[in-house]
């Protein structure tokens, strides 16, 4: 079985921190996940910059797209995004866009369930509609009131969709290795390597487990 992968997840809003955060752990994770929050504060610039500075790493941006999918993740994956978020939320029309300008572009759609009610049957239309990745997702907000996404997990896992599950929601040196035998082929972590004393000893040490998973 291939390994699991690991997304960091860049959410400050500043450019240069950003810059400087993704070289410090850049040689120890898969993919840099430019945030929400940052990619609606720093445009598509970041995600050019991310690209050339960083080759050997795909780029996620998490977009979050609510409407007009094929319109708001074309020039995200024409600057070099390798996979673009939309939310399991939205319309189907708006889903599949995102998965269409995906594909014109050599690239991958994931959805998001975050605030998904009937998770299982989103993630089963999509991943039946072309989607390449569900993601699972707690999102910031829905820790802070104390949840975390491994119900979630089991039930997508359970489904055996044949699609990769990427999982999201506080998930750290603890948790991690949990993650990835439960299912999970991308394990993104924040806070846990962005909050850590060295954020490039954090990334090596979630590194080393997710490959000994
Ligand atoms: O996607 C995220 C959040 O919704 C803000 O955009 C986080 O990047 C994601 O939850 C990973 O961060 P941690 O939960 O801190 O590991």
């Amino acid at each position: 079985m291939a390994k699991a992968l690991i997304q960091m997840a860049l959410d400050s809003l500043d450019f240069d921190q950003t810059i400087a955060l993704a070289e410090q752990v850049a040689p120890y994770v898969d993919i840099l996940e430019i945030g929400t929050p940052c990619i609606k504060y720093n445009g598509l610039e970041l995600v050019t910059a991310l690209k050339s500075k960083f080759p050997n790493n795909l780029i996620l941006v998490d977009l979050k797209t609510m409407d007009a999918g094929e319109y708001e993740a074309t020039p995200f994956y024409e600057a070099g995004a390798d996979i673009c978020t939309v939310l399991g939320v939205s319309d189907k029309a708006t889903m599949g866009g995102v998965i269409k300008a995906a594909n014109a572009n050599n690239a991958e759609a994931q959805i998001d369930l975050i605030s998904v009610k009937d998770k299982k049957a989103v993630a089963t239309e999509a991943a039946r509609n072309g989607a390449q990745i569900i993601g699972v997702h707690t999102g910031l907000d829905a820790q802070a009131a104390g949840q975390t996404p491994f119900a979630d997990l089991k039930d997508i896992a359970s489904l055996n969709l044949g699609v990769r599950i990427s999982v999201a929601g506080g998930l750290n040196k603890n948790t991690i290795q949990d993650t990835v035998r439960a299912g999970a082929t991308i394990v993104v972590v924040g806070a846990a390597i962005y909050g850590a004393d060295s954020p490039a000893e954090s990334a090596k040490e979630l590194r080393a487990l997710v490959d000994a998973a």
